[in-house]
């Protein structure tokens, strides 16, 4: 069954030296009022102030920029040093599968991205990479053998699946307790209903609230809108915002006026996938804005490529109080998250929680 997959090989650890920063202590992942359980392990960070993370937008805004590179280096410094500890004590290091289907550029490059991370901490990987046209039993084959192997910890299966393939079908023969994506009806199940407990948080909404909660942004009773409803950022992101009881609404496609309802929201996350969609009068005065849009553009000169949020970040840094960037907001974030739930789902095969 393997021998129909390319896998591309096992990416031994670096174990390259993250200098060592100081060692932050865990935020509430779930909201304040959750039990003790809920707490993510010590290699994520506290609801603090970082001003010198805090950098000042020029021109005429003073909106704060949510910087997310020196967070995610911050984290990836714990992970790192955890999985050495854990490689010197037990021998043992964490392992991630990914399936990658067909020739999507930008499913490629995060990939990519993905798999360098886990390098640099001591993640080891393994790629099955199937082509476009692949028969969906031979999806399911991958992954349930992914399932089977006891040293594999974390299952991603990289989306958008081409449209052939049925996304829901897939995710539901992953392993909830290797799932680390988070993507499983029975995690996002437990992560909509208060006092349930989720293997796993998606990682761009543990990014998103992560960048909140490092930059001493206040969530409870705020007005959040979510620009956006897929299983990827936008859904999980409201369920996430609700845990930490914000006042959670969620815009799509067939949202009438969604400028309105982002005019009065504290917090607005967008999440759509179309370049500069949120304009600067789509804004409350001092609303916070988290941009999750990682949309590749093509120059149509030198049809070279370059990264665009869905935020129309000249206007919106004018009427915000603090605004993500693209590239360097989220998405770096959201990266180290997927590295510190593949950590927690290692610990958690070898008991070590
Ligand atoms: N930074 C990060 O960590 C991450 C970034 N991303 C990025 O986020 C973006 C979206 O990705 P993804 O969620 O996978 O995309 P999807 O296409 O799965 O979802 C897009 C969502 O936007 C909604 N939408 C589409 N058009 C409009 C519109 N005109 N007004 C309001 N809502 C609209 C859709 O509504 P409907 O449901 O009605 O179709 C849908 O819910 C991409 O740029 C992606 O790269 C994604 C995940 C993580
Ligand atoms: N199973 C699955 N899990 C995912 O988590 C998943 C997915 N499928 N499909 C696609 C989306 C998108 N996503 C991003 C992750 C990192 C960046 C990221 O690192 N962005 C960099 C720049 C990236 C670039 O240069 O292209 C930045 O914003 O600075 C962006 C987007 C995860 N997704």
């Amino acid at each position: 069954m393997r021998s129909t997959v390319g896998v591309v090989g096992w990416h031994r650890t670096l174990r390259k030296t993250l200098h060592s920063l100081s060692a932050p202590s865990s935020p509430a992942f779930l909201g304040p009022n959750l039990p003790d359980v809920w707490v993510p392990r010590d290699h994520t960070s506290p609801p603090t102030h970082f001003p010198e993370s805090l950098q000042w937008a020029n021109g005429h805004s003073n909106a704060v920029i949510l910087e997310g590179k020196s967070i995610a280096k911050q984290i990836k410094v714990k992970v790192a040093d955890e999985i050495r500890r854990m490689k010197s004590g037990i021998g043992k290091f964490p392992r991630l599968a990914v399936v990658l289907v067909g020739d999507r550029r930008d499913s490629h490059t995060f990939i990519q991205i993905k798999l360098k991370a886990c390098d640099q901490v001591g993640i080891e990987t393994v790629v099955a990479q199937l082509p476009q046209k692949c028969a969906e039993s031979e999806l399911l084959d991958v992954v349930s053998s992914f399932n089977d192997e006891t040293d594999v910890h974390g299952i991603i299966v990289q989306l958008p699946l081409p449209q052939h393939l049925d996304e829901e079908k897939v995710i539901n023969v992953l392993s909830p307790e290797k799932d680390v994506d988070g993507f499983h009806p029975l995690n996002m199940g437990n992560l909509a209903i208060r006092g349930r407990k989720p293997f796993f948080i998606p990682c761009a909404p543990r990014g998103c609230v992560e960048l909140l909660l490092r930059h001493g942004v206040e969530i409870k009773g705020k007005r959040a809108v979510i620009i956006g409803r897929s299983k990827i950022a936008g859904l999980p992101t409201s369920l996430l915002l609700q845990r930490h009881h914000a006042t959670v609404s969620m815009l799509h496609s067939y949202t009438k006026n969604p400028e309105q309802i982002t005019s009065e929201a504290d917090i607005v996350v967008a999440d759509v996938g179309i370049p500069n969609i949120v304009r600067g009068n789509w804004l409350k005065k001092g609303a916070v804005v988290i941009d999750m849009g990682t949309n590749q553009v093509k120059d149509r000169r030198d049809h070279s490529f370059h990264v665009s949020g869905d935020v129309c970040f000249e206007e919106a840094v004018k009427v915000a109080s603090a605004i993500t960037p693209v590239p360097g907001g989220v998405g770096p974030v959201t990266i180290s998250m997927l590295l510190s739930n593949i950590l927690d789902s290692a610990k958690r095969s070898f008991e070590m929680i």
